[in-house]
């Protein structure tokens, strides 16, 4: 039996919060992460998800890295007061970062499955109509973005950043890795390079993960999140090689089998957000090499 004191986590960003005094996630501080079973069979599903991931010896070990190391499931105190709950205990994978931006992006076109209730049906369906789910094949569930101008977190309401178009959640990913004000109409990127960018950068670890998509059989994952975050405390440094970009996936209370057949659904989402990724890169390394030529030219 778990005696820690749990607390609502710092750094979240998107589904149900402890801190309204709902069933939420909680942390113990030293690099766990509580997540409530969810009602119906949704917590048993996750659940089962991590038990067979965990043990899955035909991932490759780095994809094993992109998923929350699993420590079981524990029985602990509710969030919401209504008494003690099974938990899954998972690896808290922002554990370490002081100042990090965080963003929770909902990967596939559409995050209803076969052989749901037509109720549930009916709510994935109008809510991936009424975001960019279905024109992007992703949405953005929820981000906080740390100004490094105003020294302070940049975190808009749930039901916003839900009602994002295309154009604002390309936006919102072009400001994710900018210096300016995030006020300023024209995010300056200044951070991609370091953060897209890079041998180790988020790109890189997408395309680690859609190769390993482009394969894999085994699982589909509907209204799972790509977790992507890095650290502000040291992006400014010379250099900003320890700002430690990292991807993760999360949220697997939708899983089905894969029965033998590639998650398409899943990868199509992928691919496209990557693309968006690709488009920032390359959008920001011609403004850097006009920048550098306008200065070398005296303009
Ligand atoms: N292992 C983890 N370590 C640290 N933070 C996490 C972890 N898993 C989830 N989070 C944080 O909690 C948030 C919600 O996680 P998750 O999507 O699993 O919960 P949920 O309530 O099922 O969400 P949804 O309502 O979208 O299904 C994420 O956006 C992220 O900020
Ligand atoms: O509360 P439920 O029935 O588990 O469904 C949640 C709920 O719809 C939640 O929306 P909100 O109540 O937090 O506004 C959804 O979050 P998002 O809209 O951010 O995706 C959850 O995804 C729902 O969970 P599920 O998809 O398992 O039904």
């Amino acid at each position: 039996m778990y005696s820690k004191k749990l607390k609502a986590p710092e750094h979240q960003v998107a589904g149900h919060s402890a801190k309204e005094g709902k069933l939420g996630p909680l942390v113990d501080g030293e690099g766990r992460f509580f997540k409530p079973f969810q009602r119906d069979f949704r917590g048993k599903n996750e659940a089962k998800f991590y038990e067979f991931f965990s043990s899955n010896k035909n991932a490759p070990n780095h994809i094993h890295g992109y998923f929350p190391a699993y420590h079981g499931t524990q029985v602990v105190e509710a969030s919401n007061g209504s008494g003690k709950l099974p938990h899954i205990v998972l690896e808290d994978v922002v554990t370490g970062y002081v100042k990090p931006s965080i963003m929770d992006i909902k990967i596939g076109s559409r995050t209803w499955y076969p052989d749901i209730s037509e109720e549930y049906f009916n709510k994935c369906l109008g809510k991936d109509r009424g975001t960019t789910s279905v024109s992007l094949g992703f949405r953005i569930s929820g981000f906080k973005i740390f100004d490094h101008q105003e020294s302070s977190y940049w975190m808009p309401d749930k039901n916003v950043v839900h009602g994002y178009n295309v154009d604002e959640a390309r936006l919102a990913l072009r400001k994710f890795v900018s210096s300016n004000s995030l006020s300023h109409s024209i995010p300056d990127c200044a951070f991609a390079s370091k953060i897209y960018g890079g041998s180790n950068g988020i790109l890189a670890q997408l395309l680690e993960l859609k190769a390993w998509f482009e394969t894999q059989t085994l699982y589909h994952l509907y209204s799972s999140s790509v977790l992507m975050f890095y650290e502000n405390e040291s992006v400014l440094k010379k250099g900003g090689h320890d700002a430690r970009a990292q991807v993760k996936l999360i949220d697997f209370a939708h899983f089905l089998d894969g029965n033998g057949v590639i998650d398409h659904n899943f990868l199509g989402g992928l691919c496209s957000f990557i693309k968006l990724i690709q488009d920032i890169l390359e959008s920001s390394d011609n403004s850097d090499e006009t920048n550098t030529f306008r200065f070398k030219n005296g303009h």
